[in-house]
């Protein structure tokens, strides 16, 4: 388990200019290194602004959008192209706006495919497209990804982990469905801690004045149960990418050294 590193920027714009970038660097760098690149995008504001600083990025030309494997660390259980989708969502902020190969881009099913208002159903069915794309070397899980982004929230929830639902507890499935969230919608789908701590690298964004006391509490030795975000490691680094507002009830022995 990687120990988490922390980076504090200025404001939210700033955080996601900087996490834009350095995802830029890490999909080129695993492209030119293995030929492709596998990134887990998360929903909310914080996902949503980095893939919107992305777009806007110059430096997002340098990436080969035709290499690279996109799944989602959850989804809200809604029908297709409801607004309220993460991947609605994403496809807005910048997935529509790149020459993506649709092969390789794996949105988690909607209530109105084929699983109907399944979402237990639909989730097993996540599950085995991650399977299938697995190698070897993944034990028939989940593929290797590179970068598993989680916007953290409020709550400490990651994904769609809430603090005590039964989803958070799951210790064999990689992807199960999420029945009564706190936040709506109540139907949900979701990555599991066990698969987010198959990723090479886990970055949670943190940003705004909402975030500061799940910051905290998740950086100062909470449980995952308790606080989901506290159990999202990454195999070889586990990044928090916070803002000031975000990073202002952090103990001082946390704060890391000025990094804006
Ligand atoms: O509902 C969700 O919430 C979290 C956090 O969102 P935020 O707006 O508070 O940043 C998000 O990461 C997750 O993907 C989403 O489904």
């Amino acid at each position: 388990m990687s120990t988490p590193q922390l980076v504090v920027h200025r404001d939210k714009e700033l955080m996601a200019q900087a996490a834009a970038a350095r995802l830029i660097t890490k999909v080129v760098d695993a492209q030119a290194s293995r030929g492709y690149a596998s990134v887990v995008l998360t929903g909310g504001r914080n996902g949503n602004g980095l893939l919107a600083a992305l777009a806007a990025a110059p430096a997002r030309d340098a990436v080969d959008w035709g290499r690279i494997d996109l799944w989602w660390g959850d989804e809200r259980f809604l029908p297709e192209g409801d607004p309220d989708r993460n991947d609605t969502q994403a496809r807005a902020a910048l997935l529509d706006s790149v020459p993506l190969d649709p092969a390789r881009v794996h949105p988690m099913p909607t209530s109105d495919g084929p699983y109907g208002a399944d979402a237990d159903a639909a989730a097993e069915a996540y599950a085995a497209e991650l399977a299938k794309a697995a190698g070897p070397e993944n034990h028939g899980a989940v593929p290797t990804f590179d970068v598993l982004m989680l916007g953290v929230g409020p709550d400490t929830h990651v994904a769609s982990l809430f603090p005590e639902l039964p989803a958070v507890r799951e210790t064999e499935r990689t992807v199960v469905g999420v029945h009564g969230a706190p936040k709506p919608p109540p139907t949900r789908i979701s990555l599991t801690l066990p698969a987010i701590r198959s990723a090479r690298e886990v970055w949670l964004l943190a940003a705004g004045e909402d975030k500061a006391q799940a910051a905290a509490i998740a950086l100062s030795g909470a449980g995952e149960i308790q606080a989901p975000a506290a159990g999202a490691h990454g195999r070889s680094r586990t990044l928090w990418l916070l803002d000031a507002a975000a990073a202002s009830q952090l103990p001082r022995s946390l704060y890391p050294p000025a990094s804006a």
